[in-house]
């Protein structure tokens, strides 16, 4: 059976202080500046716009059988129940879980599921979360841009006034049926409130909260909380009456996929609740020796707070390779006014600048292909770099690529055919002879080849190793009519001998170095260790359990939820 709704023991209004303003894309000015001789404002000029990405995944099958598969994986009952409360019975559900439970697929089937379910209907789903990384992840926008929801407009009918002028953004709030929140954790308080009676002045009058809107929210609270200035307490969306009043049904995921290790998951467990029990401690201290690194071709990737210090990090170790570096500039273009642009450019997750060397560790930064583990967050190692075959060097990120005897890259075009060639030579050779599969070459593989080259990596994904040549792929950002106000075609790589414990997030990471010296938010440790798919692929220097701290708030709530 769903639990019923949770009900928290912290009421909305403690411990709550000053909203911090935050600056987005363009901020809207506030209603003292917009007087005078100011053009009238639209939306669209002041709310994030909507990213577009690509996002492989899909449901398999959705048998009469009930058994609901993404790719190779089977969703289990708990997952299942979910699915069928939020695609059959259409209620309103915050699922949550502890990390690796699994949420990020569910919502990836559920989104699936919905948008087949109401694909005569147009946009009736609406796909959101709280960040723009968490977006990217799932092809949607942040809800703020969802919302047209100006930070700086702190009055709710100078901002319903706003909306009706933003045409797609109002069209949106009428026509939603189903919203989908992702990492809710980092969601104020505040701002679901204002969502809420958004959606109710906004929409037809009806006695349903939030608009008759179905609301999908998903997240884990022991992980990020919202971001906040200074030291002012976090406003959790769960402490709201609107989050009351419309989360029909909280449901607790309770099976851990990421971590197969049972005591690993117990450790994880505790510390996800800042209470350590002294063998925790000690089973977290016995972490600190380095890892094997004669069971990998990677050294483990370290995780940093801070955004300075992962570049730090990662620029002193590509100094350090002596091999030549390829740079790889951004092709950039778009329609936005070029101020604007740049401003949008730079948000991205890909750089405008991607230096790289034979010996680099890299991460890939786009969902290319689930079933064999090249996701966002899969990291490798580059190999050298070559020229990809086929009419077009910037067709779609990766080209399968096998080496061969002689330490020479075999292209393999599609899934039966093969071209061999040459690191740093031009143009490589076609092969003739016939892939190990028994294939042809294709017409396609014995086009003119770019001139271009591009890294060759080594991935290693849970399920062993995958070589690929990375070429470029386009990260766009469109309005909300669709036009491209920015368009970058990079190669979708970033160094990943360190990365930030933000961008880490919804990862999944086999190899892990963390220093938890340096971590100061509550629910960082968690969030960073719980990224490691195993104890035997985990380094931990400085484990001090007075860093590992639950918000005591979130601890209280959670003792209301239960598992389904
Ligand atoms: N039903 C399932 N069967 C097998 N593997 C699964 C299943 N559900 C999820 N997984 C796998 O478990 C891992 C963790 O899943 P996922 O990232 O969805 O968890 P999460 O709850 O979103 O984690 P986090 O909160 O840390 O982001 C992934 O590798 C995913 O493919």
């Amino acid at each position: 059976m769903p639990t019923p709704p949770a009900k928290p023991k912290a009421s909305a209004s403690a411990n709550v202080s000053a909203r911090p303003k935050r600056k987005s894309i363009g901020d809207l000015p506030s209603g003292k500046e917009r007087g005078g001789k100011q053009p009238r404002l639209t939306l669209d000029t002041f709310f994030a716009p909507k990213v577009s990405v690509s996002v492989r995944s899909g449901i398999d099958s959705v048998a009469g059988n009930g058994v609901v598969k993404m790719h190779d994986v089977v969703l289990s009952d708990e997952q299942m129940k979910v699915l069928k409360m939020v695609v059959d019975e259409e209620k309103s559900v915050f699922f949550t879980g502890s990390a690796g439970t699994g949420k990020s697929l569910l919502l990836k089937a559920i989104i699936d599921a919905l948008r087949k379910k109401h694909a005569k209907k147009g946009d009736c789903v609406s796909v959101t979360a709280s960040t723009g990384m968490a977006a990217t992840n799932i092809g949607g926008m942040t809800i703020h841009s969802w919302g047209a929801i100006a930070p700086t407009v702190v009055d709710i009918d100078n901002l319903i006034k706003c909306i009706r002028t933003a045409r797609p953004a109002l069209q949106r709030w009428k026509t939603t049926k189903v919203l989908i929140i992702d990492e809710v954790s980092m969601v104020d308080g505040h701002l679901f409130e204002r969502l809420e009676t958004l959606a109710t002045r906004l929409r037809k009058k009806t006695n349903k909260p939030f608009g008759g809107i179905q609301l999908v929210v998903t997240g884990d609270f022991f992980q990020l909380p919202p971001v906040t200035k200074g030291n002012e307490v976090p406003f959790f969306a769960f402490e709201c009456d609107a989050w009351k009043k419309s989360i029909e049904h909280t449901v607790l995921l309770t099976q851990v996929f990421r971590q197969k290790d049972n005591t690993f998951v117990d450790l994880l467990n505790e510390l996800r609740h800042g209470s350590l029990s002294d063998s925790t401690t000690a089973a977290f201290r016995a972490l600190s020796r380095p890892l094997d690194l004669s069971k990998s071709p990677l050294p483990p990737t370290e995780l940093f707070p801070m955004r300075h210090e992962v570049e730090r990090s990662n620029t002193s170790r590509l100094q350090a390779l002596k091999n030549p570096a390829f740079t790889f500039t951004a092709r950039d273009s778009g329609s936005a006014p070029p101020e604007r642009r740049k401003t949008v450019l730079a948000q991205m997750v890909i750089p405008e600048t991607v230096i790289l060397k034979a010996g680099a560790q890299v991460m890939l930064v786009r969902n290319v292909d689930d079933k064999r583990g090249l996701v966002n967050g899969t990291v490798g190692r580059v190999l050298g770099f070559y020229n990809a075959l086929g009419s077009k060097a910037s067709d779609g990120v990766v080209r399968d690529v096998a080496l061969g005897d002689d330490g020479l890259p075999i292209y393999l075009n599609g899934a039966n055919s093969v071209a061999t060639g040459k690191e740093n030579v031009k143009p490589p050779s076609v092969a003739e002879k016939p892939a190990s599969s028994g294939g042809k070459p294709t017409s396609k593989a014995k086009e003119k080849i770019s001139e271009e080259k591009f890294p060759l990596v080594e991935f290693l994904t849970g399920d062993g190793k995958v070589t690929v040549l990375v070429t470029r792929d386009e990260f766009r950002v469109e309005d909300n009519e669709g036009n491209i106000l920015a368009r970058r075609i990079q190669v979708p790589l970033i160094l990943a001998w360190a990365i930030s414990i933000h961008k880490s997030q919804g990862q999944t990471i086999q190899r892990l170095k963390i220093d938890l010296g340096k971590v100061f938010e509550k629910g960082q440790s968690y969030v960073a260790l719980s990224r490691a798919a195993s104890m035997e692929g985990l380094q931990v220097l400085r484990f001090d359990p007075k860093k590992v701290v639950a918000h005591p708030k979130v601890i209280e709530w959670s003792k209301t939820l239960e598992s389904y």
